[in-house]
């Protein structure tokens, strides 16, 4: 009789575990579908929470625009090198005491600080007006849209909704963004990485037809390129002669020069005909004409700056969405919303 007894006991509790298990599964799957439902962006994300916040962060570039160019350049780079680690959420911007943060690290260090002196200043002024809504990513999603318009270039809806990751590491850098002596299937790899096509990464190079670069990244190219030839034949020999004045041997390593010889200040298809005049500054920008299998690509932006222009979109929104959806399971929606909404760009030190 007891014997029977324990047993039906221990089918009843054998259930209700079932049940928990059940139960437990459900919840599990339903945050996974609200986390990913969650991480879907849209252009309307801020409407009844901050509806006025792509004018603040307009109005905030285009005063640090009026102060310095650089601002165009520097914050058009920091949202590439945020996007490329981590995804598109705002890791690059978080400083760490001890000096090991992703903006720490060394493809990080040439980073120009007006870019992140425009977010900081975007973020304070978005924070007086909707505190606590408008996460770091959106306001650097948006401020490089600006930046892009002010120096001439295509206006485009940005899609808003990321959120701010926790982790920033500088050991997490490295391999993650492309070199300047990179060739085309190194490109096209690393940018298939995050869903980029051979077009878009093109265009997305089109970016350096502003800003600047330090000698270091291309002076082999006409000092010491290979055994049998120092200068790179890829290069225009005019060209050559202006970059070695403006770069001699033994430069200070500070001295930056344009990456656009011809509108450096104007977001054009310039970088495109400069490409084809041999006139492209890295390897990696020359590479895209020389080889074949891009040169095609190259020579259409380069007579067409509308087909250019809307590549550039297409790509820079693409660009945009590579976030994490899923940080990990247990980022529960109520932690991330406190987290974010105590985050002012760049304070404290977050890492997993
Ligand atoms: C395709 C592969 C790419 C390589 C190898 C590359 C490499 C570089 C290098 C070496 C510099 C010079 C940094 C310095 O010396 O200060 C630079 C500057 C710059 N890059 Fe790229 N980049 C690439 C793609 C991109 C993309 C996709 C964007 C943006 C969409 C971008 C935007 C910029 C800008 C705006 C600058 C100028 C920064 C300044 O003036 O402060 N680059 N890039
Ligand atoms: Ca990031
Ligand atoms: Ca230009």
């Amino acid at each position: 009789m007891p014997v029977k007894r324990l047993k039906v006991k221990e089918k009843f509790e054998l259930r209700k575990k079932m049940e928990i298990i059940r139960r437990c599964f459900t919840l599990f799957i339903l945050v996974i579908i609200l986390q990913v439902g969650e991480g879907k962006l849209s252009q309307a994300f801020y409407n009844s929470t901050c509806p006025n916040v792509e004018s603040i962060v307009r109005k905030v570039v285009e005063e640090k625009f009026s102060q310095t160019f650089v601002t165009v350049p520097a914050t058009l780079r920091l949202f590439f090198h945020d996007c490329f680690v981590e995804g598109c959420d705002a890791s690059i911007m978080i400083a760490s005491p001890n000096g090991d943060a992703e903006k720490d690290a060394p493809d990080n260090l040439s980073l120009a600080g007006d870019g992140f002196d425009t977010v900081i200043k975007a973020k304070k002024a978005v924070e007086a007006k909707c505190p606590k809504v408008v996460c770091c990513a959106d306001i650097l999603a948006i401020a490089t849209r600006d930046v892009i318009v002010l120096a001439g270039g295509p206006s485009f809806e940005v899609e808003l909704g990321r959120r701010d990751g926790f982790v920033s590491k500088a050991s997490r850098v490295a391999g993650q963004l492309p070199g300047a002596n990179f060739n085309l299937s190194q490109l096209n790899s690393m940018f298939a990485q995050h869903n980029l096509t051979q077009t878009d990464m093109i265009a997305l190079s089109g970016a350096h037809t502003v800003g600047f670069s330090h000698c270091s990244h291309f002076a082999n190219r006409f000092y010491s390129f290979s055994p049998s030839s120092p200068v790179d034949p890829d290069l225009d020999p005019t060209y050559v002669k202006q970059l070695k004045q403006a770069c001699p041997q033994n430069v200070d390593p500070s001295i930056a020069i344009n990456m656009d010889p011809v509108t450096p200040r104007t977001f054009d298809n310039k970088y495109f005909k400069n490409l084809v005049a041999k006139k492209g500054l890295f390897t990696s920008d020359e590479v895209l004409y020389t080889n074949r299998a891009s040169r095609p690509t190259v020579v259409r932006f380069s007579k067409k700056q509308n087909v250019f222009k809307e590549a550039f979109i297409a790509a820079m929104r693409k660009l945009g969405r590579d976030f994490h959806e899923i940080q990990s399971p247990i980022h529960f929606p109520s932690r991330i919303k406190k987290n974010n909404a105590i985050r002012k760009c760049e304070v404290g030190h977050f890492s997993d």
